[in-house]
């Protein structure tokens, strides 16, 4: 099923309830929460707080993705700031098992997101563990970036090794998808579109949002 997860990252911090609101109403699936320590990525976005706050006023499930070092220290904090599904970094573990069922323990769904350049290798032990992967279609720490092409044949690889095994995960792709190119993610095998910038600074989002369902290839 297409799930789109629109970045807060790209809203207007200084209304963001308002942003977040514009988006549920133009029937956006999950909100995408971009955590940034300022040593995994050079940039620093928002904590726990912030999730929490908006937490019971949107029904849309929080989707955190944490671009952090050390993400077991915060994992329980981001599940009581309202995280239903969270996503850290093979990059980041260190004991990337153990991070995935500390996940799973505090009742969250667990993603596991890795950059262009990462293998879909690290994956070979731990996927029947996981509730969705996420490949970065961009190098993350920031919105508004190039989608690298390269990632598509990875999404492809992905999906035939999810198909293989006979699980049923999903795949999410993040960094720079538009309506132009959810096309190629969405044939690919993607089913979970994660779009920042194309959402939120697009002047008009319900036929933004419209859009891209109707270029979507699922
Ligand atoms: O994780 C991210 C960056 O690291 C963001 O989710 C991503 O960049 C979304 O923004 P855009 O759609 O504008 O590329
Ligand atoms: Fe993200």
């Amino acid at each position: 099923m297409l799930k789109l997860a629109p970045s807060i990252l790209s809203a207007d911090f200084s209304k963001l309830l308002e942003d977040v609101r514009k988006v549920e109403e133009a029937g956006c699936d999950l909100l995408h929460i971009d955590v940034m320590d300022g040593h995994f990525v050079p940039n620093i976005t928002i904590g726990p707080l912030i999730a929490q706050s908006l937490k019971g006023k949107t029904n849309m499930p929080f989707d955190v993705h944490l671009m952090i070092e050390n993400p077991d220290q915060y994992i329980p904090e981001f599940v009581k700031a309202g995280a239903d599904i969270i996503s850290v970094h093979s990059e980041a573990c260190t004991h990337l098992h153990r991070t995935i069922q500390l996940i799973k323990q505090h009742g969250a769904k667990a993603c596991v997101a890795l950059n262009p350049a990462t293998p879909l290798s690290v994956l070979e032990y731990v996927l029947e563990d996981l509730d969705m992967v996420l490949l970065m279609t961009v190098n993350p720490g920031f919105g508004g970036q190039k989608f690298i092409e390269a990632t598509l044949q990875k999404i492809e690889a992905l999906k035939k090794m999810i198909d293989d095994r006979g699980l049923s995960i999903d795949i999410q792709v993040d960094g720079g998808i538009k309506p132009d190119n959810i096309d190629l993610v969405t044939k690919a095998g993607a089913n979970v579109i994660v779009a920042g910038s194309a959402i939120f600074n697009s002047d008009d989002i319900p036929k933004t949002v419209e859009l891209m369902r109707k270029n979507a290839t699922i």
